[in-house]
Order: C-alpha cells, then sequence, then structure tokens
C-alpha cells in the first residue's frame, strides 16, 4: 500500500504565510515540521521541535490531481484483476473531497478506455455503488426511493454482506461521473464492481473486481475530546495501524459500519493508497502532527476467486441470446416457450435489482 501526502496550496492570509515559511518544509518525500509548543503560561517560551515524516509520494500545493492518480496506481492492479481502494483522509478543509473528485473522475475515464480497448476478447459489465456512513448507519445514496438506510448481516465465513444496496449498470463515464456527482455526500464511498469474461468463451469464470473509493470523514472527528466520537474513522484507523504494526492479527472488521462495508477492499491482499491531506496552516499543526502518523504497509496482493456463471453478467448475456432465439423460430409453440423462459429470466433479473443485489456482490 502507499501513503502519499498532498500539501494544500495556502489560503491566502499573510499571518499564516509567515508563520508557514519557518514551521514547514517538504523535500524529495519527507515532509518537515517545526512544532512550537504553547508556554505555560507566564513561562518562557520553550524551544520548538521537529518533526520529520517521509511517505511513498509527497504532493506538494503545485501538484495536479491527475500528477497523483498516475502514482498511486490502484486502478492498474484493479484492472489485472485485484481488488482496490483508494481513501483519503485529513484535517476539514485539506481537500479530501477534491482530490477523491479528481481520482473518480480519472478512475471512470481509465477502466472505460481499458474495457474499449479489450472489447474483441472480454465482455464487461459495471456497476456502481455508492454509500455515506452517517453517525454508525450506512445510506444508499443510489436510492431514488424510501428506505436507503442499509444493514450488513454476518455471513457464516465471517464475512459481512450488505443487504439492499443499489449496484447500478454503467453504461459510460458520463453516466458513472453523473450518479456520483448527483449523490456527493461526506464520509461516503463506492465505486464501480468489474465483471468481466472471455467473450469467445461462454463456459470460462467470470472475473469479478472491487474498487472503493473513500472519501473520509475529518480527522478532527477522532480528535481527543471530539464529540460525537466518529467511530467509523477510528475504526479504519485501527485497522490501518494494525496493518503496518501487526499484519498477522485478526482483522476487527465489526467495529464500525464503515469498516464491514470496506472489508473487500481494506485488506492486504487488495492494492490501496492513501492519501493524507494537509493544510500547512499553524491552526492545523496538531491536527496534521495526528494525521501524518500514517505508516507505509506490505500488501501481500492476491486476486479475488473467480464465480461460476451465475452472475449478473451471464444473466445479461442469456437473455440477449433468448431474445435472438425468439425472433429467429419459426414455430410458433417453440416461440411462446421461449417467450416464457424470458419473462421468467427477466424476472429473476428485477429481482436481481433490487433486495439481493448488494449482499450477493459483498459475498462474492
Ligand atoms: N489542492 C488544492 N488546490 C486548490 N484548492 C484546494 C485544494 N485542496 C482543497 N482546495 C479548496 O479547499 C476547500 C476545501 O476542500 P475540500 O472540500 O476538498 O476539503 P475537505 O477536506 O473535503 O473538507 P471537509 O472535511 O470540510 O469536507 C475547497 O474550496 C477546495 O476547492
Amino acid at each position: 500500500m502507499s501513503v502519499g501526502v498532498r500539501v494544500r496550496p495556502l489560503p491566502c492570509r499573510e499571518k499564516d504565510m509567515e508563520f508557514t515559511k519557518s514551521a514547514w518544509t517538504w523535500h524529495g518525500k519527507t515532509l518537515t515540521q517545526q512544532i512550537f509548543p504553547a508556554p505555560a503560561c507566564g513561562a518562557a517560551p520553550k524551544r520548538s521541535t521537529t518533526a520529520a515524516y517521509t511517505f511513498d509520494n509527497l504532493y506538494p500545493p503545485e501538484s495536479t490531481s491527475s500528477h497523483i492518480y498516475d502514482t498511486s496506481r490502484v486502478v492498474e492492479d484493479v484492472l489485472e484483476g485485484y481488488n482496490g481502494l483508494v481513501g483519503c483522509y485529513g484535517q476539514s478543509q485539506s481537500g479530501k473531497s477534491l482530490t477523491i473528485a479528481a481520482m473518480t473522475i480519472h478512475t471512470v475515464q481509465d477502466i472505460f478506455s481499458h474495457i474499449h480497448a479489450t472489447a474483441a476478447t472480454t465482455e464487461y459489465l459495471l456497476r456502481l455503488t455508492y454509500v455515506q456512513v452517517h453517525d454508525e448507519k450506512a445510506i444508499d445514496l443510489l436510492k431514488t426511493t424510501s428506505q436507503p438506510t442499509l444493514f450488513t448481516q454476518r455471513n457464516l465465513d465471517g464475512s459481512f454482506a450488505l443487504h439492499g444496496c443499489t449496484s447500478v449498470p454503467i453504461v459510460s463515464a458520463d453516466h458513472a461521473l453523473a450518479l456520483v456527482e448527483t449523490g456527493r455526500a461526506n464520509q461516503a464511498g463506492g465505486g464501480p464492481i468489474i465483471e468481466s469474461q472471455n467473450k469467445n468463451c461462454l463456459a470460462s469464470p467470470v472475473h469479478s473486481t472491487i474498487l472503493d473509493l473513500v472519501d473520509l470523514a475529518a480527522s478532527e472527528s477522532v480528535s481527543p475530546g471530539a464529540m460525537p466520537m466518529n467511530k467509523s474513522l477510528l475504526a479504519f484507523g485501527h485497522i490501518v495501524w494494525q496493518y503496518s504494526h501487526n499484519p498477522t492479527a485478526s482483522v476487527p472488521y465489526e467495529d464500525s459500519a464503515l469498516t464491514q462495508l470496506l472489508q473487500p477492499t481494506l485488506t492486504l491482499s487488495a492494492s490501496m493508497a492513501l492519501l493524507c491531506t494537509v493544510v500547512p496552516i499553524p491552526e492545523a499543526l496538531d491536527e496534521t502532527h495526528r494525521t501524518l502518523k500514517a505508516r507505509r504497509i506490505e500488501l501481500r496482493l492476491q486476486k479475488p476467486m473467480p464465480h461460476g456463471p451465475s452472475t449478473f453478467l451471464a444473466f445479461d448475456r442469456h437473455l440477449e441470446k433468448l431474445i435472438s432465439q425468439r425472433d429467429s423460430e419459426n414455430e410458433i409453440e417453440a416461440k411462446v416457450q421461449t417467450e416464457l423462459e424470458i419473462r421468467k429470466l427477466r424476472q429473476v433479473i428485477l429481482n436481481r435489482d433490487s433486495e439481493m443485489r448488494g449482499s450477493e456482490w459483498r459475498q462474492s
């Protein structure tokens, strides 16, 4: 997993500019912060100390979002068949939403370029989910009707299944971006589920990969004394900390709604990029110090097992086949039989689009 830091351009406030000149420096992949402890009442000022942090990538204020995207490389891994997670965290107003929005645009554009480039040999079905975690409740941001609140259930194998989550089949990059734009919210995440199969062999396995892009809540919501304490962000941070310090211990996904949702991608077998966003202003020094404690994590990438043929992709393909069979049938009786099969399959697809959709892919 790569951990990168994006330093936001300074807000135009002269006093901050002066302070910052002496408080922050960055060079290569290292950010050095000068810390000025507040003097006790009536006491002489304490001497400042410095703290240096080195990351896989450091993006100074002039870095572009496309450069950040290119260096994170998660989408390349996803297109090779690994699950992936891109998460942004940091203090409020540090650029989390701006960064994740840019990453989303590049991601969907690259996925569709890849789909077009390989369309001769591979068939794809892309679906999009988008969920917000608020007050430990998962809310379906793509649900246009009532009941947007989702619930997770534990499967026998210990994994979590998300029930009733909408996953909309996506036809183009613009379609995906319009959906995300419509539902955008804080502490929200989701992304494409990509199913692919060899076009020339119906019996070949179907590969299914998930990419989650997550805009995490502001890091102040887990600072000492924060009320209410954001349980999901805290649990997410614990898992990341555990991966870097004790990677063989069992992972406490059950601790929060967010970590249950991210179970397929918040794992050492998935490709992960974490981006810490920071604002180099005096008020943010303490918060930034906490944000920057993220450390490099060694992954053990592993592709998810391919599915059998009973997947979304196979349903759609089978429906197309039945329709063309019905249209070319000469016998009226055979036409009716095929029509009945088509209706049955349409019902299955309709059901798939409602209740079980979310849980099916989470179980995969
Ligand atoms: N790299 C950047 N370049 C220019 N402007 C930026 C950059 N990062 C953030 N900003 C600006 O700072 C403001 C806050 O950004 P953004 O909403 O992305 O922060 P956030 O961390 O998601 O905030 P919050 O936690 O409050 O939701 C916005 O006006 C945004 O345009």
